[in-house]
């Protein structure tokens, strides 16, 4: 059987939650390995890429943290729209960020794109002793709605990697229909010029 020895995708990936949930840490925590105790609540979106290899393939995530201040909430969709896979993050010390996720996975499934990979994280992991939110009803509420589901620590890095090679291993059968010759083909200067024009 014949493979493809350069399987390269850009993935567009959007994370989406209630403010303070930790979506900044968890993404300063994937791309830069870095986490602040007193991390600024995010205006508007910010922008990040990493690389990941998976299996014979390398993915590229351009990543876009949006805020979670309700201010903000009508620029969601232009973060979204197109996206190949969301992680939705709440906090598992607030009842609030949880049924606020929730809200997210509505809206993605009304209005984003059908085949997107949608996670679900569960982040502060390690504020066990402050836990709201059981692991296992936020488990059954994933396998209900299509998501996967992982509890994230940006503090102490627990499942951060994890969930986004997670999503790696997931998008190239969520995109097979988009690409019926399993073939992705990235101009990687053309993609550079791009990434720096709109977000440097
Ligand atoms: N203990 C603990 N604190 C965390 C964790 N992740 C984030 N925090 C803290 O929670 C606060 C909010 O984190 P942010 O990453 O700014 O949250 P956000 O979801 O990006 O917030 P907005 O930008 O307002 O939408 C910061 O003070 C972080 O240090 C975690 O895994 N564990």
């Amino acid at each position: 059987m014949a493979t493809i020895g350069h399987n390269n995708l850009n993935a567009k990936l959007v994370l989406l939650g209630d403010m303070g949930a930790g979506k900044s840490s968890v993404v300063l925590r994937f791309v830069k390995g870095q986490f602040l105790e007193f991390q600024e609540s995010t205006i508007g979106a910010a922008f990040f890429s990493q690389t990941l290899a998976v299996n014979d393939a390398t993915v590229k995530f351009e990543i876009w943290d949006t805020a979670g201040q309700e201010r903000y909430h009508s620029l969601a969709p232009m973060y979204y729209r197109g996206a190949a896979a969301a992680i939705i993050v709440y906090d598992i010390t607030t009842q609030e960020s949880f049924s606020r996720a929730k809200k997210w996975v509505q809206e993605l499934q009304k209005q984003g794109n059908p085949n997107m990979v949608m996670a679900l994280a569960g982040n502060k992991a390690d504020l066990e002793e402050k836990r709201v939110v059981l692991a296992e009803e936020a488990r059954t509420y994933a396998e209900e709605n299509g998501l996967f589901f992982m509890e994230t620590s940006a503090k102490t890095a627990k499942n951060v990697n994890e969930i986004f090679y997670e999503i790696a291993k997931k998008l190239p059968r969520a995109q097979a229909p988009q690409n019926p010759a399993g073939m992705v083909l990235v101009d990687r200067q053309g993609d550079a010029a791009r990434a720096s024009s709109c977000c440097s």
